[in-house]
């Protein structure tokens, strides 16, 4: 199949689908999501007995569960540290030396906010405009309030640092940070493309080289993040942007990690969490390449293989790791989902001897030349529609916005000021 023939193909099943369909399809979606995963499971169940614990116990980091994004019909994220124990700390050092500071200071002012583009838990991303240079930027604000109580400080800072750090074609960009009394914010590239997620809903699923090429751009993306010491801890459609030439980006950096060794925070999105994190065992970055075979799964069959209305349930279904493959999914891709969705950590493709190259080189990916993809230089299987040209924004839903924002106050007792000192 050319690439132009790919595109029509997941064009066409984008026609075939109404609209109504979709609206069914998104409010199956938030029924989905809006499922009890805002409580940490009980110790006593049997997937997440035996807690431990990664981070340094900041004043406001003993999370005891938190999720994102409860309005936007996303599936939800999920953190928790489990019980604190006594655990060595994981030191991380690979990038201690590298300037994560922002050159010059944003402001409010330097802005202008247009429309929103998406909603968190935290808070929402806007499209602004540039008032020095015209230019559109996606500004993702966090309500500080927020972030410190549903205990994810350091997991925000975290995402600062993570996102400051890495340097990609396939990886959002962030060009500063700022902060008021309330808020935190963070300007981004603006995005044009829209979500990977509603694309795969509005296609139902992928043709195999349409998935292909979107899993080629994600894995050099976590190969050069995992390069860095960086777990990223949750792929999945929804963090996956498009731009204006379909290109993928990956975005929300929320639970990105920098972590040498091992790690133990449960965090994620439930059909895409490891078995080894739902067991509270202590993980490394291979948690990656199992949601990275979840993705492909997704793509290919439109659903994930662990599904269940209730995240308990969808644990229990990891923890049991048994997996109807549909039919139409030949040998190769068989045999790639086998050996990403596997619980035998021995065994998973990423966390082999030969690292990411037992990908790369996997029967699967054989036509792909890594160094023409890498140089964006492989003709996209989709280019979203924008028709208005830069600052188009046809590609996102509408959300109603919010008439009183409560941006840009300053000079008033911050009781946060502390807890953010690098924004
Ligand atoms: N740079 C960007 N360009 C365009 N749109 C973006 C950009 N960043 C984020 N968005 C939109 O905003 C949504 C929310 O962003 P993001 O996932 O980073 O926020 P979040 O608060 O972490 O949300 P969640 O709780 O769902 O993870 C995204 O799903 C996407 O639709």
């Amino acid at each position: 199949m050319t690439s132009m023939e790919h595109s029509e193909s997941v064009l066409q099943s984008l026609n075939d689908v109404s609209l109504d369909e979709l609206a069914r399809r998104q409010q199956e979606r938030n029924i989905y999501a809006g499922m009890e995963v805002d409580k940490p499971p009980s110790q006593n169940s049997p997937s997440l007995s035996n807690g431990g614990k990664e981070e340094s116990p900041g004043p406001n980091n003993n999370s005891e569960g938190a999720s994102r994004d409860q309005s936007s019909g996303q599936r939800q994220q999920y953190s928790a540290d489990p019980a604190p124990q006594s655990r060595p700390a994981v030191k991380s050092t690979k990038n201690a030396n590298r300037d994560t500071t922002t050159k010059g200071k944003y402001k409010l002012n330097d802005f202008q906010i247009l429309r929103t583009l998406g909603t968190g838990s935290f808070g929402r991303v806007h499209l602004t405009r540039s008032i020095h240079n015209g230019r559109f930027y996606a500004m993702k604000t966090l309500k500080k309030e927020r972030v410190v109580t549903m205990k994810q400080v350091e997991h925000t800072n975290d995402e600062r640092r993570m996102l400051k750090l890495a340097q990609h074609p396939f990886i959002i960009r962030m060009w500063g940070t700022f902060q008021d009394c309330n808020n935190l914010f963070m300007i981004m590239d603006y995005i044009e493309g829209g979500e990977l997620f509603s694309l795969l809903r509005k296609s139902q699923r992928f043709p195999t080289p349409v998935a292909k090429f979107y899993a080629a751009e994600v894995f050099l993306a976590i190969e050069y993040l995992h390069g860095l010491d960086i777990i990223y801890r949750d792929l999945k459609p929804e963090n996956i942007l498009l731009d204006k030439n379909g290109h993928i980006k990956l975005t929300d950096f929320g639970f990105a990690k920098e972590v040498s060794d091992v790690t133990y925070t449960l965090c994620g999105t439930p059909d895409y969490i490891a078995p080894e994190v739902v067991a509270t065992k202590p993980y490394n970055k291979s948690v990656d390449w199992w949601s990275f075979g979840i993705l492909i799964f997704e793509m290919l069959t439109g659903y994930t293989p662990f599904y269940d209305p209730t995240p308990m349930k969808t644990y229990e279904n990891i923890l049991n790791g048994t997996i109807n493959y549909p039919d139409y999914l030949p040998p190769d891709i068989l045999d790639l989902l086998q050996k990403f969705i596997v619980k035998d950590l021995t065994q998973r493709l990423g966390n082999l001897q030969d690292g990411s190259d037992g990908i790369k080189y996997h029967p699967w990916f054989k036509e792909v030349i890594w160094e023409r993809l890498l140089a964006r230089d492989i003709e996209t299987p989709y280019e979203p529609p924008i028709t208005s040209g830069v600052g188009d924004t046809s590609q996102f839903d509408r959300y109603p916005e919010d008439k009183d924002l409560d941006y840009g106050i300053s000079g008033v007792e911050d009781p946060y000021r502390d807890m953010f000192i690098d924004f």
